[in-house]
């Protein structure tokens, strides 16, 4: 069913760049502030290897480590915020939009009974699902906001994906998770859930198998 192994009875959905094409906006904006900040960065390489799918600050720490260099936690919530006004800025002027295979993904998956839940890093997901109408689709949300208050690990660790599937009372075995980042498909892996969707929207298909993906797709219709 959907593309689905046979027992998967949940589905564990990342937002930016699986469901909402935000994540091109979250690679522009870091790139600018790192850049602002004197540390030039590279889309291709340094967002998808030390950035993408983490939390704010675990993507700051991570980045800039791989350049040797470790600031104080003030200073890494300073790049966080002047980072998270510019990410903002960019979705109010460009617009948000879901992707429209996801879109009629989980529309089918509504209609199979399978449940749903939202997995992000973003703080700023619950403003992004409710501009783009796919709140409706989410029985449960675990995100950034959520990971800070239950003090748990971010991606590439399982917890959040673990907290998610608890939620829904479904045992990560019979959960499918959505990811199109390799901290993503790696967290995917390391829960042992049931089944790993990688969404290859950077060009990256054979990175996300070796990550953790059991299968690759470049659009979620691909599995209707
Ligand atoms: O800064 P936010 O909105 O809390 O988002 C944290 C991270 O959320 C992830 O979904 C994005 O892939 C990252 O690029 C982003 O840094």
């Amino acid at each position: 069913m959907l593309g689905l192994p046979g027992g998967i009875q949940a589905l564990l959905f990342d937002l930016d760049g699986v469901l909402t094409d935000t994540a091109a906006v979250h690679a522009k904006a870091w790139k600018q502030t790192f850049e602002d900040e004197g540390y030039p960065f590279d889309i291709a390489t340094d967002y998808v290897k030390y950035v993408d799918g983490k939390a704010r600050e675990d993507g700051i720490r991570s980045f800039l480590a791989s350049r040797d260099v470790h600031l104080s936690e003030s200073e890494v919530t300073r790049i966080g915020t002047v980072k998270n006004d510019l990410v903002l800025r960019l979705i109010r002027e460009q617009g948000v939009e879901a992707y429209e295979g996801s879109r009629r993904y989980l529309e089918a998956a509504e209609q199979a009974g399978l449940k749903r839940a939202l997995v992000s890093s973003s703080n700023n997901a619950e403003e992004v699902l409710k501009v783009t109408g796919i709140d409706r689709f989410m029985q449960e949300r675990v995100d950034g906001v959520v990971k800070s208050e239950l003090g748990l690990n971010g991606k590439p660790a399982p917890d959040t994906f673990l907290e998610a599937a608890k939620r829904l009372g479904v045992e990560p075995k019979h959960a499918a998770v959505f990811e199109d980042a390799l901290a993503g498909v790696q967290a995917g892996r390391a829960g042992d859930f049931g089944y790993v969707v990688g969404v290859n929207r950077a060009n990256q298909a054979e990175a996300l198998k070796q990550h953790g993906a059991d299968v690759v797709v470049d659009d979620l219709a691909e599995l209707l």
